[in-house]
Protein backbone atom coordinates (compact mmCIF):
# COMPACT_ATOMS: atom_id res chain seq x y z
CA UNK A 1 0.00 0.00 0.00
CA UNK A 2 2.72 2.76 1.07
CA UNK A 3 4.42 1.44 -1.95
CA UNK A 4 1.32 2.50 -4.28
CA UNK A 5 1.34 6.18 -2.70
CA UNK A 6 4.96 6.24 -3.19
CA UNK A 7 4.75 5.94 -6.33
CA UNK A 8 1.49 8.14 -6.98
CA UNK A 9 2.98 10.96 -5.68
CA UNK A 10 6.10 10.65 -7.33
CA UNK A 11 4.25 10.24 -10.35
CA UNK A 12 2.25 13.26 -9.58
CA UNK A 13 5.73 15.31 -8.71
CA UNK A 14 7.38 14.35 -12.27
CA UNK A 15 4.00 15.63 -13.98
CA UNK A 16 4.06 18.68 -12.01
CA UNK A 17 7.86 19.33 -12.49
CA UNK A 18 7.43 18.89 -16.15
CA UNK A 19 4.48 21.13 -16.71
CA UNK A 20 6.35 23.27 -14.35
CA UNK A 21 9.76 23.50 -16.72
CA UNK A 22 7.85 23.75 -20.06
CA UNK A 23 5.73 26.47 -19.00
CA UNK A 24 8.79 28.83 -17.10
CA UNK A 25 11.43 27.73 -19.69
CA UNK A 26 10.78 25.37 -22.44
CA UNK A 27 7.55 27.55 -24.24
CA UNK A 28 9.28 30.99 -23.49
CA UNK A 29 12.48 29.66 -25.32
CA UNK A 30 10.51 28.02 -27.98
CA UNK A 31 8.74 31.41 -28.76
CA UNK A 32 11.83 33.06 -28.38
CA UNK A 33 13.39 30.65 -31.00
CA UNK A 34 10.43 31.11 -33.41
CA UNK A 35 10.87 34.86 -33.29
CA UNK A 36 14.57 34.80 -33.95
CA UNK A 37 14.24 32.70 -37.07
CA UNK A 38 12.76 35.65 -38.28
CA UNK A 39 15.25 37.96 -37.62
CA UNK A 40 13.49 39.95 -34.66
CA UNK A 41 16.22 40.17 -31.63
CA UNK A 42 15.89 41.14 -28.14
CA UNK A 43 17.63 40.84 -24.53
CA UNK A 44 18.95 37.48 -23.52
CA UNK A 45 16.75 36.69 -20.35
CA UNK A 46 17.31 35.16 -17.12
CA UNK A 47 14.95 31.53 -16.61
CA UNK A 48 12.60 32.51 -13.98
CA UNK A 49 12.64 36.78 -14.33
CA UNK A 50 13.16 37.17 -18.22
CA UNK A 51 14.52 40.74 -18.35
CA UNK A 52 13.08 41.83 -15.49
CA UNK A 53 16.62 41.97 -13.38
CA UNK A 54 17.63 44.28 -16.17
CA UNK A 55 14.69 46.50 -16.77
CA UNK A 56 14.67 47.64 -13.13
CA UNK A 57 18.37 48.18 -13.49
CA UNK A 58 18.46 50.28 -15.79
CA UNK A 59 15.24 52.08 -14.40
CA UNK A 60 17.54 52.74 -11.38
CA UNK A 61 19.80 54.68 -13.37
CA UNK A 62 17.87 57.09 -15.05
CA UNK A 63 17.26 60.41 -13.14
CA UNK A 64 14.01 60.97 -12.54
CA UNK A 65 12.43 64.17 -14.26
CA UNK A 66 13.70 67.14 -13.27
CA UNK A 67 12.70 68.26 -10.27
CA UNK A 68 10.87 71.52 -11.62
CA UNK A 69 9.87 75.04 -10.17
CA UNK A 70 7.50 76.58 -12.30
CA UNK A 71 9.87 79.00 -13.27
CA UNK A 72 11.43 76.31 -15.50
CA UNK A 73 7.74 75.63 -17.34
CA UNK A 74 6.57 75.07 -19.58
CA UNK A 75 10.14 73.89 -20.90
CA UNK A 76 9.80 70.88 -17.87
CA UNK A 77 6.88 69.34 -18.76
CA UNK A 78 8.26 68.64 -22.53
CA UNK A 79 10.48 66.32 -20.93
CA UNK A 80 10.34 63.10 -22.31
CA UNK A 81 8.96 60.90 -19.40
CA UNK A 82 8.21 57.90 -21.45
CA UNK A 83 12.34 57.57 -21.70
CA UNK A 84 12.77 57.98 -17.98
CA UNK A 85 9.91 55.56 -16.59
CA UNK A 86 10.35 53.19 -19.56
CA UNK A 87 13.95 53.49 -20.31
CA UNK A 88 14.72 50.09 -21.08
CA UNK A 89 11.78 50.34 -23.99
CA UNK A 90 14.26 53.13 -25.49
CA UNK A 91 17.83 50.84 -25.28
CA UNK A 92 16.39 48.17 -26.49
CA UNK A 93 14.93 50.26 -29.35
CA UNK A 94 18.60 51.59 -30.30
CA UNK A 95 19.84 48.28 -29.97
CA UNK A 96 17.51 45.99 -31.36
CA UNK A 97 15.12 48.34 -33.90
CA UNK A 98 11.49 49.27 -33.94
CA UNK A 99 10.22 45.05 -32.82
CA UNK A 100 12.13 43.65 -30.55
CA UNK A 101 11.31 41.04 -28.17
CA UNK A 102 11.65 40.63 -24.35
CA UNK A 103 10.33 38.86 -21.41
CA UNK A 104 9.05 39.96 -18.08
CA UNK A 105 8.85 36.41 -16.10
CA UNK A 106 7.85 33.68 -18.24
CA UNK A 107 5.39 36.00 -20.51
CA UNK A 108 6.94 36.64 -24.06
CA UNK A 109 6.76 40.42 -25.36
CA UNK A 110 6.92 41.76 -28.48
CA UNK A 111 7.61 45.16 -28.38
CA UNK A 112 6.36 47.11 -31.83
CA UNK A 113 6.96 50.84 -32.60
CA UNK A 114 7.03 50.14 -36.10
CA UNK A 115 4.55 52.08 -38.07
CA UNK A 116 3.54 50.15 -40.73
CA UNK A 117 2.89 47.03 -38.35
CA UNK A 118 1.25 49.20 -36.03
CA UNK A 119 -1.48 49.88 -38.73
CA UNK A 120 -1.74 46.66 -39.90
CA UNK A 121 -2.15 45.44 -36.05
CA UNK A 122 -4.75 48.06 -35.91
CA UNK A 123 -7.05 46.97 -38.75
CA UNK A 124 -7.17 43.52 -37.36
CA UNK A 125 -10.60 42.88 -36.10
CA UNK A 126 -10.26 39.21 -36.22
CA UNK A 127 -10.47 37.38 -32.70
CA UNK A 128 -7.01 35.67 -33.43
CA UNK A 129 -5.99 38.63 -30.99
CA UNK A 130 -7.39 38.87 -27.79
CA UNK A 131 -6.24 40.43 -24.27
CA UNK A 132 -3.51 38.82 -22.14
CA UNK A 133 -4.77 35.77 -20.13
CA UNK A 134 -2.46 36.96 -17.27
CA UNK A 135 -4.89 39.94 -17.20
CA UNK A 136 -7.81 38.57 -16.09
CA UNK A 137 -5.35 36.28 -13.55
CA UNK A 138 -3.20 38.99 -12.11
CA UNK A 139 -6.28 41.54 -11.95
CA UNK A 140 -8.69 38.86 -11.24
CA UNK A 141 -10.15 40.61 -7.74
CA UNK A 142 -10.88 43.82 -10.26
CA UNK A 143 -11.53 42.59 -13.57
CA UNK A 144 -13.01 38.99 -13.68
CA UNK A 145 -13.81 37.84 -16.75
CA UNK A 146 -15.18 41.20 -17.58
CA UNK A 147 -15.02 42.85 -21.33
CA UNK A 148 -11.45 44.40 -20.46
CA UNK A 149 -9.96 41.28 -19.82
CA UNK A 150 -11.71 38.85 -21.63
CA UNK A 151 -11.10 37.55 -25.68
CA UNK A 152 -13.52 35.29 -28.04
CA UNK A 153 -17.31 34.88 -28.28
CA UNK A 154 -17.18 35.69 -24.26
CA UNK A 155 -15.49 39.68 -24.53
CA UNK A 156 -17.74 39.63 -28.63
CA UNK A 157 -21.03 38.91 -26.42
CA UNK A 158 -19.85 42.23 -23.61
CA UNK A 159 -19.15 44.16 -25.87
CA UNK A 160 -22.38 43.71 -27.78
CA UNK A 161 -23.98 44.76 -24.79
CA UNK A 162 -22.25 47.15 -23.34
CA UNK A 163 -21.31 49.47 -26.33
CA UNK A 164 -24.65 50.35 -27.90
CA UNK A 165 -25.71 51.98 -24.18
CA UNK A 166 -22.59 53.98 -24.68
CA UNK A 167 -22.64 55.58 -28.45
CA UNK A 168 -22.93 59.15 -28.89
CA UNK A 169 -26.69 59.66 -28.84
CA UNK A 170 -27.24 58.18 -25.23
CA UNK A 171 -23.86 60.18 -24.07
CA UNK A 172 -25.77 63.47 -25.04
CA UNK A 173 -28.57 62.62 -22.65
CA UNK A 174 -25.75 62.25 -20.09
CA UNK A 175 -24.73 65.91 -20.14
CA UNK A 176 -27.37 67.18 -17.61
CA UNK A 177 -26.31 65.52 -15.12
CA UNK A 178 -22.25 65.61 -15.43
CA UNK A 179 -23.65 69.60 -15.77
CA UNK A 180 -24.84 69.18 -12.11
CA UNK A 181 -22.11 67.32 -10.96
CA UNK A 182 -19.31 69.49 -12.03
CA UNK A 183 -21.50 72.30 -10.66
CA UNK A 184 -21.37 71.11 -7.06
CA UNK A 185 -17.85 70.63 -7.29
CA UNK A 186 -17.25 73.88 -8.69
CA UNK A 187 -19.45 75.28 -5.84
CA UNK A 188 -16.76 73.98 -3.33
CA UNK A 189 -14.00 75.09 -5.02
CA UNK A 190 -15.57 78.68 -5.23
CA UNK A 191 -16.10 78.49 -1.66
CA UNK A 192 -12.73 77.99 -0.47
CA UNK A 193 -11.74 80.64 -2.82
CA UNK A 194 -13.90 83.28 -0.96
CA UNK A 195 -12.79 81.95 2.69
CA UNK A 196 -9.14 82.05 1.26
CA UNK A 197 -9.09 85.61 0.15
CA UNK A 198 -10.06 85.32 -3.88
CA UNK A 199 -7.05 82.79 -4.48
CA UNK A 200 -6.92 79.11 -2.90
CA UNK A 201 -4.39 76.75 -3.46
CA UNK A 202 -6.24 73.23 -4.43
CA UNK A 203 -4.50 69.80 -5.33
CA UNK A 204 -7.19 68.94 -8.08
CA UNK A 205 -6.48 64.96 -8.19
CA UNK A 206 -9.04 63.45 -5.12
CA UNK A 207 -11.90 66.05 -6.06
CA UNK A 208 -11.24 64.96 -9.62
CA UNK A 209 -11.19 61.67 -9.05
CA UNK A 210 -14.72 61.55 -6.83
CA UNK A 211 -16.20 64.05 -9.55
CA UNK A 212 -15.40 61.15 -12.14
CA UNK A 213 -16.80 58.80 -9.81
CA UNK A 214 -20.06 60.05 -9.17
CA UNK A 215 -20.85 60.83 -13.23
CA UNK A 216 -20.16 57.43 -13.78
CA UNK A 217 -22.00 55.71 -10.52
CA UNK A 218 -25.24 58.55 -11.90
CA UNK A 219 -24.57 57.32 -16.02
CA UNK A 220 -24.12 53.26 -14.57
CA UNK A 221 -26.66 52.83 -11.97
CA UNK A 222 -29.29 55.53 -12.77
CA UNK A 223 -31.60 56.23 -9.56
CA UNK A 224 -29.44 53.81 -7.83
CA UNK A 225 -26.50 56.06 -7.76
CA UNK A 226 -25.71 56.41 -4.12
CA UNK A 227 -25.03 52.07 -3.62
CA UNK A 228 -23.53 52.56 -6.82
CA UNK A 229 -21.04 55.61 -5.35
CA UNK A 230 -20.52 53.62 -2.42
CA UNK A 231 -19.26 50.34 -4.27
CA UNK A 232 -16.67 52.80 -6.37
CA UNK A 233 -15.34 54.13 -3.00
CA UNK A 234 -14.73 50.16 -2.49
CA UNK A 235 -13.10 49.63 -5.85
CA UNK A 236 -10.85 52.76 -5.92
CA UNK A 237 -9.72 51.29 -2.35
CA UNK A 238 -9.06 47.43 -4.04
CA UNK A 239 -7.53 49.39 -7.17
CA UNK A 240 -4.87 50.95 -4.68
CA UNK A 241 -4.17 47.89 -3.04
CA UNK A 242 -4.09 45.96 -6.82
CA UNK A 243 -1.64 48.75 -7.96
CA UNK A 244 1.20 48.36 -4.86
CA UNK A 245 2.30 45.00 -6.63
CA UNK A 246 3.24 46.50 -10.06
CA UNK A 247 6.81 47.16 -8.59
CA UNK A 248 6.87 49.86 -11.72
CA UNK A 249 7.15 46.76 -14.50
CA UNK A 250 4.24 46.29 -16.76
CA UNK A 251 2.57 42.91 -16.77
CA UNK A 252 4.79 41.66 -13.55
CA UNK A 253 2.86 41.86 -9.97
CA UNK A 254 4.33 40.78 -6.81
CA UNK A 255 1.79 41.18 -3.63
CA UNK A 256 2.58 40.23 0.03
CA UNK A 257 0.78 37.90 1.53
CA UNK A 258 -0.98 40.33 4.18
CA UNK A 259 -1.84 42.87 0.82
CA UNK A 260 -4.11 39.79 -0.56
CA UNK A 261 -5.70 38.83 2.16
CA UNK A 262 -7.03 42.44 2.62
CA UNK A 263 -7.86 42.46 -1.15
CA UNK A 264 -9.41 38.92 -0.60
CA UNK A 265 -12.25 40.81 1.64
CA UNK A 266 -12.39 44.05 -0.19
CA UNK A 267 -13.43 41.91 -3.12
CA UNK A 268 -15.90 39.92 -1.56
CA UNK A 269 -17.39 43.02 -0.07
CA UNK A 270 -17.86 44.72 -3.25
CA UNK A 271 -19.36 41.80 -4.95
CA UNK A 272 -22.04 41.33 -2.40
CA UNK A 273 -22.95 44.94 -2.59
CA UNK A 274 -23.15 44.88 -6.61
CA UNK A 275 -25.28 41.75 -6.37
CA UNK A 276 -27.46 43.29 -4.05
CA UNK A 277 -28.59 46.35 -6.52
CA UNK A 278 -28.41 43.99 -9.06
CA UNK A 279 -30.88 41.97 -6.87
CA UNK A 280 -33.19 45.14 -6.52
CA UNK A 281 -33.40 45.81 -10.28
CA UNK A 282 -34.68 42.32 -10.94
CA UNK A 283 -37.70 43.25 -9.31
CA UNK A 284 -38.20 46.84 -10.60
CA UNK A 285 -36.46 47.05 -13.94
CA UNK A 286 -38.26 50.20 -15.10
CA UNK A 287 -34.74 51.86 -15.49
CA UNK A 288 -33.31 51.96 -18.57
CA UNK A 289 -29.21 52.70 -17.56
CA UNK A 290 -26.45 50.75 -18.34
CA UNK A 291 -26.54 48.56 -15.51
CA UNK A 292 -30.13 47.65 -16.81
CA UNK A 293 -28.03 46.70 -20.09
CA UNK A 294 -25.49 44.90 -18.52
CA UNK A 295 -28.44 42.83 -16.77
CA UNK A 296 -30.06 42.14 -19.73
CA UNK A 297 -27.13 41.14 -21.40
CA UNK A 298 -26.56 38.82 -18.61
CA UNK A 299 -29.82 37.20 -19.01
CA UNK A 300 -29.83 36.79 -22.73
CA UNK A 301 -26.21 34.93 -21.68
CA UNK A 302 -28.06 32.54 -20.03
CA UNK A 303 -30.53 31.88 -22.85
CA UNK A 304 -27.88 31.61 -25.71
CA UNK A 305 -27.22 27.98 -27.27
CA UNK A 306 -23.48 28.78 -27.42
CA UNK A 307 -21.97 27.24 -24.18
CA UNK A 308 -18.62 29.27 -24.55
CA UNK A 309 -20.67 32.61 -23.67
CA UNK A 310 -22.71 31.29 -20.71
CA UNK A 311 -20.71 32.86 -17.77
CA UNK A 312 -23.28 32.98 -14.68
CA UNK A 313 -25.29 35.63 -14.35
CA UNK A 314 -24.00 36.94 -11.52
CA UNK A 315 -20.35 36.75 -12.42
CA UNK A 316 -21.37 38.64 -15.87
CA UNK A 317 -22.73 41.36 -14.09
CA UNK A 318 -20.38 41.70 -11.02
CA UNK A 319 -17.19 41.87 -13.01
CA UNK A 320 -18.63 44.17 -15.67
CA UNK A 321 -20.02 47.03 -13.35
CA UNK A 322 -16.53 46.90 -11.98
CA UNK A 323 -14.71 47.38 -15.44
CA UNK A 324 -16.48 49.85 -16.02
CA UNK A 325 -15.65 51.18 -13.13
CA UNK A 326 -12.05 50.45 -13.47
CA UNK A 327 -12.14 51.64 -17.32
CA UNK A 328 -13.73 54.73 -16.93
CA UNK A 329 -13.25 56.38 -13.71
CA UNK A 330 -9.57 57.31 -13.04
CA UNK A 331 -8.59 57.41 -16.78
CA UNK A 332 -11.09 60.30 -17.57
CA UNK A 333 -9.93 62.08 -14.41
CA UNK A 334 -6.22 62.07 -14.90
CA UNK A 335 -6.66 63.42 -18.25
CA UNK A 336 -8.82 66.29 -16.43
CA UNK A 337 -5.92 66.89 -14.27
CA UNK A 338 -3.17 67.03 -16.69
CA UNK A 339 -5.72 69.02 -18.89
CA UNK A 340 -5.75 71.86 -16.59
CA UNK A 341 -2.04 71.40 -15.58
CA UNK A 342 -1.34 72.17 -18.87
CA UNK A 343 -3.52 74.83 -18.98
CA UNK A 344 -2.23 76.53 -16.60
CA UNK A 345 1.37 75.78 -17.53
CA UNK A 346 -0.02 77.62 -21.08
CA UNK A 347 -1.89 80.78 -20.23
CA UNK A 348 -2.22 81.45 -23.71
CA UNK A 349 -4.14 78.34 -24.46
CA UNK A 350 -5.89 78.91 -21.54
CA UNK A 351 -7.10 82.38 -22.60
CA UNK A 352 -8.19 80.98 -25.90
CA UNK A 353 -10.06 78.18 -24.11
CA UNK A 354 -11.45 80.02 -22.17
CA UNK A 355 -12.83 82.91 -24.99
CA UNK A 356 -14.20 79.77 -27.01
CA UNK A 357 -16.28 78.72 -23.99
CA UNK A 358 -17.66 82.18 -23.10
CA UNK A 359 -18.63 82.93 -26.52
CA UNK A 360 -20.47 79.63 -27.47
CA UNK A 361 -22.31 79.58 -23.89
CA UNK A 362 -22.68 82.88 -22.78
CA UNK A 363 -24.08 83.01 -19.50
CA UNK A 364 -25.99 79.67 -20.06
CA UNK A 365 -25.14 76.12 -18.65
CA UNK A 366 -23.18 74.45 -21.66
CA UNK A 367 -25.48 71.39 -23.56
CA UNK A 368 -24.42 68.82 -25.94
CA UNK A 369 -24.80 71.07 -28.98
CA UNK A 370 -22.53 74.09 -27.46
CA UNK A 371 -19.64 70.84 -27.01
CA UNK A 372 -19.26 69.57 -30.15
CA UNK A 373 -18.86 73.47 -31.00
CA UNK A 374 -15.98 73.95 -28.24
CA UNK A 375 -12.84 72.88 -31.19
CA UNK A 376 -10.32 74.28 -29.35
CA UNK A 377 -11.25 72.31 -26.05
CA UNK A 378 -11.01 69.47 -27.99
CA UNK A 379 -7.96 70.17 -29.32
CA UNK A 380 -6.80 70.51 -26.14
CA UNK A 381 -8.01 67.49 -24.45
CA UNK A 382 -6.44 65.32 -27.90
CA UNK A 383 -3.10 66.95 -27.10
CA UNK A 384 -3.25 65.94 -23.35
CA UNK A 385 -4.17 62.44 -24.53
CA UNK A 386 -1.49 62.10 -27.06
CA UNK A 387 1.38 63.80 -24.42
CA UNK A 388 -0.18 62.18 -21.63
CA UNK A 389 -2.02 59.24 -22.41
CA UNK A 390 -3.62 57.37 -19.32
CA UNK A 391 -3.00 53.74 -20.68
CA UNK A 392 0.65 53.52 -21.30
CA UNK A 393 -0.05 49.96 -23.74
CA UNK A 394 -1.90 48.62 -26.20
CA UNK A 395 -1.74 45.16 -25.45
CA UNK A 396 -2.81 41.24 -27.74
CA UNK A 397 -2.52 37.88 -26.92
CA UNK A 398 -2.00 36.13 -30.44
CA UNK A 399 -4.29 33.19 -29.73
CA UNK A 400 -3.37 31.60 -33.22
CA UNK A 401 -0.55 32.40 -35.51
CA UNK A 402 -1.09 35.66 -37.26
CA UNK A 403 1.24 37.31 -40.23
CA UNK A 404 1.96 40.92 -40.17
CA UNK A 405 3.98 42.51 -42.27
CA UNK A 406 6.20 39.05 -43.11
CA UNK A 407 6.64 38.23 -39.44
CA UNK A 408 4.27 35.42 -37.86
CA UNK A 409 3.59 35.81 -34.62
CA UNK A 410 3.58 32.70 -32.71
CA UNK A 411 0.48 31.82 -30.48
CA UNK A 412 1.40 32.75 -26.85
CA UNK A 413 3.50 36.10 -27.77
CA UNK A 414 1.94 39.26 -26.40
CA UNK A 415 2.10 41.95 -28.47
CA UNK A 416 2.75 45.28 -26.85
CA UNK A 417 2.60 48.73 -28.13
CA UNK A 418 3.75 51.90 -26.38
CA UNK A 419 1.14 54.15 -26.42
CA UNK A 420 3.34 57.53 -24.93
CA UNK A 421 6.53 56.45 -27.14
CA UNK A 422 4.20 56.55 -30.61
CA UNK A 423 2.59 59.05 -29.97
CA UNK A 424 5.90 61.58 -29.31
CA UNK A 425 7.71 59.57 -31.81
CA UNK A 426 9.26 63.18 -34.43
CA UNK A 427 9.08 61.32 -37.60
CA UNK A 428 5.28 61.07 -37.20
CA UNK A 429 4.91 64.28 -35.48
CA UNK A 430 7.47 66.71 -36.35
CA UNK A 431 9.92 68.36 -34.43
CA UNK A 432 7.89 69.68 -31.98
CA UNK A 433 6.40 66.53 -30.89
CA UNK A 434 7.48 66.77 -27.43
CA UNK A 435 5.70 69.91 -26.88
CA UNK A 436 2.59 71.41 -26.06
CA UNK A 437 0.78 72.06 -29.27
CA UNK A 438 -2.77 72.41 -29.98
CA UNK A 439 -2.74 73.55 -32.52
CA UNK A 440 -1.38 70.42 -34.33
CA UNK A 441 -5.03 69.09 -34.10
CA UNK A 442 -6.88 71.69 -36.07
CA UNK A 443 -7.79 69.47 -38.95
CA UNK A 444 -7.59 67.03 -37.02
CA UNK A 445 -5.88 63.65 -36.06
CA UNK A 446 -5.00 63.26 -40.29
CA UNK A 447 -3.71 66.61 -39.98
CA UNK A 448 -1.89 66.18 -36.76
CA UNK A 449 0.37 63.12 -37.69
CA UNK A 450 1.45 61.81 -40.62
CA UNK A 451 0.05 58.01 -39.72
CA UNK A 452 -2.83 58.91 -38.05
CA UNK A 453 -2.98 55.02 -36.32
CA UNK A 454 -0.24 56.24 -34.23
CA UNK A 455 -2.84 58.37 -32.62
CA UNK A 456 -4.26 55.93 -30.32
CA UNK A 457 -4.80 57.14 -26.07
CA UNK A 458 -8.44 55.24 -27.23
CA UNK A 459 -6.78 52.36 -28.02
CA UNK A 460 -7.24 50.23 -31.86
CA UNK A 461 -9.37 48.36 -33.50
CA UNK A 462 -12.62 46.37 -32.50
CA UNK A 463 -10.97 46.81 -28.50
CA UNK A 464 -11.01 50.43 -29.29
CA UNK A 465 -12.46 52.25 -25.80
CA UNK A 466 -16.36 51.74 -25.75
CA UNK A 467 -16.48 54.82 -23.72
CA UNK A 468 -14.61 57.37 -25.79
CA UNK A 469 -17.59 59.16 -25.91
CA UNK A 470 -18.66 59.74 -22.87
CA UNK A 471 -15.30 60.39 -21.61
CA UNK A 472 -14.68 63.31 -24.21
CA UNK A 473 -18.09 64.56 -23.26
CA UNK A 474 -17.25 64.44 -19.78
CA UNK A 475 -13.82 66.14 -20.24
CA UNK A 476 -15.66 68.73 -22.34
CA UNK A 477 -17.92 69.83 -19.59
CA UNK A 478 -15.83 69.95 -16.56
CA UNK A 479 -13.33 71.97 -18.40
CA UNK A 480 -15.45 74.08 -20.03
CA UNK A 481 -17.42 74.62 -16.51
CA UNK A 482 -13.61 75.02 -15.03
CA UNK A 483 -12.93 77.87 -17.72
CA UNK A 484 -15.81 79.38 -17.62
CA UNK A 485 -15.58 79.90 -13.71
CA UNK A 486 -11.97 80.30 -13.05
CA UNK A 487 -8.59 81.29 -13.81
CA UNK A 488 -5.82 79.05 -13.11
CA UNK A 489 -1.89 79.03 -12.63
CA UNK A 490 0.46 76.08 -11.18
CA UNK A 491 1.42 76.88 -7.55
CA UNK A 492 4.92 76.68 -6.62
CA UNK A 493 4.48 73.79 -4.50
CA UNK A 494 3.57 71.64 -8.03
CA UNK A 495 6.10 69.32 -8.41
CA UNK A 496 5.96 67.34 -12.16
CA UNK A 497 6.47 63.51 -11.71
CA UNK A 498 4.52 61.35 -14.04
CA UNK A 499 4.39 58.26 -12.69
CA UNK A 500 3.50 54.64 -13.88
CA UNK A 501 0.52 52.91 -11.64
CA UNK A 502 -1.13 50.82 -13.97
CA UNK A 503 -2.34 54.13 -15.48
CA UNK A 504 0.53 57.41 -15.94
CA UNK A 505 -0.44 59.54 -13.11
CA UNK A 506 0.64 62.93 -11.60
CA UNK A 507 2.61 61.48 -8.70
CA UNK A 508 2.49 64.47 -6.61
CA UNK A 509 -0.90 65.31 -7.60
CA UNK A 510 -2.03 68.41 -9.68
CA UNK A 511 -1.52 71.44 -7.59
CA UNK A 512 -3.51 74.81 -8.97
CA UNK A 513 -3.94 78.66 -7.89
CA UNK A 514 -7.21 79.92 -8.25
CA UNK A 515 -9.38 82.73 -8.70
CA UNK A 516 -12.94 84.03 -9.66
CA UNK A 517 -12.75 84.77 -13.67
C1 LIG B 1 -9.87 59.64 -21.10
C2 LIG B 1 -10.52 58.56 -20.76
C3 LIG B 1 -10.27 57.19 -21.28
C4 LIG B 1 -9.16 56.66 -21.88
C5 LIG B 1 -7.85 57.36 -22.18
C6 LIG B 1 -9.45 55.27 -22.18
C7 LIG B 1 -8.56 54.41 -22.80
C8 LIG B 1 -8.85 53.09 -23.10
C9 LIG B 1 -7.92 52.18 -23.72
C10 LIG B 1 -6.48 52.50 -24.12
C11 LIG B 1 -8.54 50.99 -23.86
C12 LIG B 1 -7.94 49.70 -24.43
C13 LIG B 1 -8.17 49.66 -25.91
C14 LIG B 1 -7.36 48.61 -26.62
O1 LIG B 1 -6.89 47.66 -26.00
O2 LIG B 1 -7.18 48.73 -27.85
C15 LIG B 1 -9.89 51.14 -23.33
C16 LIG B 1 -10.84 50.14 -23.31
C17 LIG B 1 -12.07 50.28 -22.70
N1 LIG B 1 -12.61 51.41 -22.14
FE1 LIG B 1 -11.72 53.22 -22.04
N2 LIG B 1 -10.73 54.98 -21.76
C18 LIG B 1 -11.27 56.12 -21.20
C19 LIG B 1 -12.54 56.26 -20.67
C20 LIG B 1 -13.48 55.27 -20.60
C21 LIG B 1 -14.81 55.40 -20.04
C22 LIG B 1 -15.39 56.69 -19.48
C23 LIG B 1 -15.41 54.17 -20.10
C24 LIG B 1 -16.78 53.70 -19.68
C25 LIG B 1 -17.70 54.32 -19.17
C26 LIG B 1 -14.46 53.27 -20.72
C27 LIG B 1 -14.71 51.95 -20.97
C28 LIG B 1 -13.84 51.10 -21.63
C29 LIG B 1 -14.12 49.70 -21.87
C30 LIG B 1 -15.38 48.94 -21.43
C31 LIG B 1 -13.02 49.19 -22.56
C32 LIG B 1 -12.83 47.76 -23.07
C33 LIG B 1 -13.26 47.67 -24.51
C34 LIG B 1 -13.06 46.28 -25.10
O3 LIG B 1 -12.10 45.60 -24.75
O4 LIG B 1 -13.88 45.91 -25.95
N3 LIG B 1 -13.31 53.97 -21.00
N4 LIG B 1 -10.04 52.44 -22.88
Amino acid sequence: MAEIVVSVVLGWLIVFLAHLCNLLILKPRLLRAKLQRQGIKGPSPSVLFGNIAEMKRLQGRVHPTPTTSTNDFPEAIAHDWPSTLFPYLEQWKNEYGSIFSYSTGNIQRLNITDTEMVKEISLNTSLTLGKPAYLSKDFRPLLGRGILSSSGPIWAHQRKTIAPELYMEKVKGMVNLMVDTTTSMLRTWGRRIENEGGIAEITIDEDLRSLSADIISRACFGSDYSQGEEIFEKLETLQRFMSKGTVGVPGFRFLPTKNNRAIWKIEEEINSMILKVVKQRMEASDEKDLLQMILEGARSCKEDDEPSIKIARDRFMVDNCKNIYFAGQETTAITASWSLMLLAAHPDWQARARAEVLEICGDRLPDADMLRDMKTLNMVIHETLRLFPPAAFVTREALEDVKFKDITIPKGIIIQIPIPVLQRQRELWGTDAHKFNPERFARGVLGACKTPQAYMPFGVGSRVCVGQHLAMTELKVILSLILSKFCFSLSPAYHHSPAFRLVIAPEHGVILRLWAA
